[in-house]
Order: C-alpha cells, then sequence, then structure tokens
C-alpha cells in the first residue's frame, strides 16, 4: 500500500501539454475575433485567445492519450458473465463543425477465458479519452469498442452511445433535442440472445 507522499497533487489547471501548442492557438483565435468583426482588444476579449486555447488543450487532451494506459491494470475476480456501466456523460466536439456534441455512453462487456475484469471507472475513463478528440459519433463508439477488443480480450463487448449534436441543434438544419444512437457490438454479443439481454439492461431506464 501506497503512503500518502507518494501522491502527486496535480492542478489540471497547470498541467501544460506538450502535444498542444497554445499559443498558435491563441493567435489563432485572435484571427477569428478580427474576421467576425469584434475587437481582440476590448475589455472582455482580451484574454480570450488564450482562455480558448486553455479549454481547447482541455477538450482536446485525449489526442494524446494511450486507451491501453486506462485498461492496463486488470484483475481477475472470477466474473465471467455481462458487465454493463450505463449511462456514462460526456462531451465531446464535433469535428465537421468544432461545436459540441454531448449525450450518453452505455459500455458493455463479457470477460474472456482469462477472466480479465477491469475497474469500472476505467469504462467512463475510456470514453472521455475518445470523446476529447475532434469526432464523429460513429467512430467514437467504435474506438470504444475497438479498445476494449484490444485490451480486455472479452469473450464479447457492446458499446451505444446517444447524442445531441449542437451543430444540428443551434445552427445549419436548426432541430434541437434530435438523438442521434450509434452501435458497435464485437464477439459473443452479436448473438441475438446475448445482445437482447445487453440491450435491456442499456436501455431499460
Ligand atoms: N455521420 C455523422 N455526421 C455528423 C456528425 N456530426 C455532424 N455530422 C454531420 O456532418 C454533416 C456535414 O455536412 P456538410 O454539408 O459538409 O456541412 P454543412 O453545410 O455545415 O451541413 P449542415 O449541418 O446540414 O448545415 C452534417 O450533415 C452534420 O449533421 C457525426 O458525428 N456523424
Ligand atoms: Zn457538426
Amino acid at each position: 500500500m501506497s503512503s500518502s507522499h507518494d501522491f502527486e497533487v496535480i492542478d489540471p489547471q497547470t498541467v501544460i501539454d506538450p502535444n498542444v501548442d497554445q499559443p498558435r492557438i491563441a493567435a489563432a483565435v485572435h484571427e477569428i475575433l478580427l474576421a467576425i468583426g469584434e475587437d481582440p482588444e476590448r475589455d472582455g476579449l482580451k484574454d480570450t485567445p488564450a482562455r480558448v486555447a486553455k479549454a481547447y488543450a482541455e477538450i482536446f487532451s485525449g489526442l494524446h492519450q494511450d486507451p491501453a494506459a486506462i485498461l492496463d491494470k486488470s484483475f481477475d475476480i472470477g466474473h465471467s458473465e455481462l458487465v454493463v456501466v450505463k449511462d456514462i456523460p460526456f462531451y465531446s466536439t464535433c469535428e465537421h463543425h468544432l461545436v459540441p456534441f454531448h449525450g450518453r455512453a452505455h459500455v458493455g462487456y463479457i470477460p474472456g477465458e482469462g477472466g480479465k475484469v477491469t475497474g469500472l471507472s476505467k469504462l467512463a475513463r475510456l470514453v472521455d479519452l475518445f470523446a476529447k478528440r475532434p469526432q464523429v459519433q460513429e467512430r467514437l463508439t467504435t474506438q470504444i469498442v475497438e479498445a476494449l477488443e484490444t485490451h480486455l480480450e472479452p469473450r464479447g463487448a457492446i458499446v451505444v452511445v446517444e447524442c445531441e449534436h449542437l451543430c444540428m441543434s443551434m445552427r445549419g438544419v436548426k432541430k434541437p433535442g434530435t438523438l442521434t444512437t450509434t452501435s458497435a457490438v464485437r464477439g459473443q454479443l452479436r448473438e441475438p440472445a446475448t445482445r437482447a439481454e445487453a440491450m435491456s439492461l442499456i436501455l431499460g431506464r
């Protein structure tokens, strides 16, 4: 067991990701403000380029993270039946318009022969890792299921994602409240009976 002094307290506000060029983002945001006819030097906007750069470093931080680092810690608790974590809330960014899409992910798997089971929180961390990238909902869904397959080697895996895309709500076609559902299913969970069990657990509110 580690003692408390082994833990490093990190304020996420102060973490500077060397993979994200914040000054470059800030310069681009300054240009956008000029281009829309705003005055980037006015009081309310003067810190905005730097703020947006910091916010982008956070909302795109998943680009530089490896799912293996989340799923490498697994344990055998002798459970070989379906595990479902549902209603995992998340925010992502539409790669077409760079505006948010958000909703809930439901993640399930049947542990493999080796009985590799991961911590429940790791499934939510996995959703966030892929959500914090420029995304489309279909790829987000597939990447989560493929990471489960690769790193947990389960007998089956299922991911269902339900989202509202603000690019469809606040602009363009302007249909707020529209929900898009995507799913990706692998292995034994493709069989009708196990798939039906998983879907009833996921969609039963
Ligand atoms: N398949 C898919 N499409 C998405 C996603 N997010 C946004 N889109 C769509 O991407 C499409 C981009 O279409 P374009 O015609 O290139 O762009 P646009 O002129 O801004 O389109 P509108 O949104 O219809 O105004 C739109 O239909 C969006 O609804 C996503 O996660 N998956
Ligand atoms: Zn969009």
